[in-house]
């Protein structure tokens, strides 16, 4: 079953068109992703599947259901992870947690809270404040926050961002992990072109606001005659 059918999307600001034509589907279980230049609409989709934008044109239908007319249904089943989102600074790591655990109404919030704190890894961190943390160590309260409600969708606006190579390798495990464990469908965007390749079953690489490519990263390189994904990118990004 399709998790997510987006089709057609559009979104203008002001005279920049900041996405033409974008369809993308998310299969149940589907680990997916969408890459491109700086600038090429990524962020903006992600924001009107999540419905933090209105598209001007095209449809969302998330599980079956018309995102806009099956708001609140709808979302209560997908997450979020961005670095840009802002958690509330002052608050310990475990009440931040705990508040997004009461926000999704998550059946035994403390033991769920519980549970992020040991998957995270957050433990020697539960009691700091979330402004004291380095932006590294928030990123894993961010996934926290993320997975707090099981999401049946997970979408992430570049997980690994602000990782070192050793908290952004065991963050990729567990996102595999909770996929497979959980069958949960997550839509990704990355500039890490080898996290894309371990991670993602299937790549839209959108330029200029519209889906140039779609496939496996075995597909795309093969049809454009590069070794990997980071050549097939370059060709991409390159025209
Ligand atoms: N709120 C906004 N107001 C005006 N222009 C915007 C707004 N949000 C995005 N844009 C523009 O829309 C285009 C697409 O931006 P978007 O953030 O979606 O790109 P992106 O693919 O996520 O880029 P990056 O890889 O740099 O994060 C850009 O030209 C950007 O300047």
């Amino acid at each position: 079953m399709a998790i997510l059918e987006a089709t057609r999307l559009a979104k203008r600001f002001g005279p920049v068109t900041a996405v033409h034509d974008v369809s993308i589907t998310v299969a149940e279980g589907e680990v997916a992703a969408l890459l491109g230049p700086n600038g090429a609409g990524k962020s903006t989709t992600l924001h009107m599947l999540l419905g933090l934008i209105t598209p001007d044109a095209g449809t969302i239908t998330l599980f079956g259901m018309e995102l806009a007319r099956h708001r609140v249904e709808a979302l209560s089943r997908v997450n979020f992870a961005a670095s840009y989102v802002d958690l509330p600074g002052p608050l310990l790591v475990q009440e931040v947690i705990d508040v997004f655990a009461r926000f999704y109404a998550v059946r035994r919030p403390k033991e769920r809270v519980a549970e992020m704190i040991e998957l995270l890894e957050l433990g020697p961190l539960r009691r700091r404040r979330l402004m004291d943390l380095s932006s590294g160590q928030r990123t894993r309260v961010q996934l926290a926050k993320a997975l707090v409600n099981a999401p049946r969708l997970l979408v992430l606006d570049e997980p690994t961002a602000n990782l070192d190579p050793d908290a952004g390798d065991r963050i990729r495990g567990l996102l595999s992990r909770v996929a497979r464990d959980s069958g949960a469908a997550m839509l990704i965007t990355s500039h890490n072109m080898r996290e894309v390749e371990r991670m993602c079953d299937r790549i839209h690489f959108l330029a200029e606001g519209r889906v140039v490519a779609a496939g496996s990263a075995a597909e795309l390189a093969g049809h454009y005659g590069a070794e990997d994904l980071e050549g097939v990118f370059l060709k991409v990004a390159r025209g």
